[in-house]
Formats: C-alpha cells, sequence, structure tokens
C-alpha cells in the first residue's frame, strides 16, 4: 500500500524535497536524505499529515519509532492519534532493562533495543521509520514488539527502496509507504 498510488497531490511536493546523495555511506548507496524535507515546513507537515490521516481513529495504542530517524517522523503522529511513543534504539542507549533483535543493514549491521515494560500485551501497535531497504530493520522492530505480546498493525515508512524486496521479509505485516525510489 503506498499513497503515490492514490496520487495524492502532496506527494510530488514530498519528493522533490528528498535528495539523493550518490555512494554515501558507502560506494554504491545512493543514499536517501530526508533532512532537505525538513527543511521545508509545507512539505514536512504534508508527510506527517499524510500518515495522520491513515491511522486516526484506527485504535492504536503505541507509535515505536526506530533510531534515529524514526524519531522524526513518529512523535508528532504519536501526538496527534492520541498514542504514547516508544523510541526503538541502537545498542547501550536505553537505561533500563531491554530487549534486542539483531540485523543486518543495506551498509552493516546493527541492533534495536527496547524498554521492558514500555509495550503490554495486546496493543496496537504502528512502526515508524523514514526509510525501508532490506526490511533488516523494520523486521526486528516487529520481532521486538511481537515478542512483547503486541499487534503491530502496520509499518509506516516515508519511502521504499523497492528493488531491494524489504517488504518480503514482514512476514506479512501490512507496510504503507508515501513514495518509492528506485
Ligand atoms: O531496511 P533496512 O535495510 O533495514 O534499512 C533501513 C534502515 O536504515 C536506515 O537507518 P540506519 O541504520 O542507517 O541508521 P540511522 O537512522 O541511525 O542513520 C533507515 O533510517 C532505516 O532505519
Ligand atoms: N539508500 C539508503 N538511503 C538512506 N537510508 C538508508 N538505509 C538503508 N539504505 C538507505
Amino acid at each position: 500500500m503506498s499513497a503515490y498510488k492514490d496520487e495524492d497531490p502532496r506527494i510530488h511536493g514530498i519528493k522533490t524535497r528528498i535528495r539523493v546523495v550518490p555512494n554515501f555511506p558507502k560506494p554504491g548507496i545512493m543514499f536517501q536524505d530526508i533532512t532537505t524535507l525538513l527543511l521545508d515546513p509545507k512539505a514536512f507537515k504534508d508527510t506527517i499529515d499524510l500518515f495522520i490521516e491513515r491511522y486516526k481513529g484506527k485504535n492504536i495504542s503505541v507509535v515505536a519509532g526506530i533510531e534515529a530517524r524514526g524519531f522524526i517522523f513518529g512523535p508528532p503522529i504519536a501526538l496527534a492519534i492520541g498514542a504514547k511513543f516508544v523510541p526503538l534504539r541502537k545498542p547501550r542507549k536505553l537505561p533500563g532493562e531491554v530487549i534486542f533483535e539483531e540485523y543486518t543493514l543495506e551498509y552493516g549491521k546493527d541492533r534495536l533495543e527496547m524498554h521492558v515494560g514500555a509495550v503490554e500485551p495486546g496493543e496496537h501497535a504502528l512502526v515508524v521509520d523514514d526509510l525501508i531497504a532490506t526490511g533488516g530493520t523494520l523486521c526486528a522492530a516487529i520481532n521486538l514488539l511481537e515478542r512483547v505480546g503486541a499487534e503491530v498493525v502496520e509499518c509506516a515508512c516515508v519511502i521504499e527502496l523497492p528493488d531491494l524486496q524489504g517488504r518480503e521479509r514482514l512476514n506479512g505485516t501490512p507496510l504503507y509507504v508515501l513514495l518509492e525510489s528506485h
């Protein structure tokens, strides 16, 4: 599912604000830089509004945002839909007891951690990040939430790199994106 297929007029403006940087952080990677989107308040607001319109009234109690760029998009969505925000962090950042999942990236290896007790069994969760590439990060996030008994209603990203087929690693969890980049 993706907003660009509905041809929402706001999508074009959002897409033009994302800078593509070749060979960052490694040769061969076309880096999708969302910091340029944040410089345009209209395009940034349109991005957040598209997610709010989709998730308002859907009984979501938790928005889980993935460090670092999911921390930019997740909190305004959580506030607007009346959900709590739970940060899923890189190793050794959270001070309390954590559970963790390891995963591989388009350009390396990493681990996501979540505070024990932040999410209760039976809660309905939305996972938010800026981008899905191989899907390893979102898969780790889904696993963390499901291990504590939450239901992941959907994952939401601004950008999908469909050539990397990350969507197929989500084991049937729905994914909603605003735009694709090839
Ligand atoms: O679908 P995947 O192949 O798992 O890749 C997607 C992830 O990669 C990027 O984060 P990155 O790990 O570069 O961390 P950062 O946001 O801290 O820069 C991006 O923000 C996603 O979280
Ligand atoms: N091509 C890419 N651009 C930005 N973030 C990424 N994370 C993984 N692949 C990426």
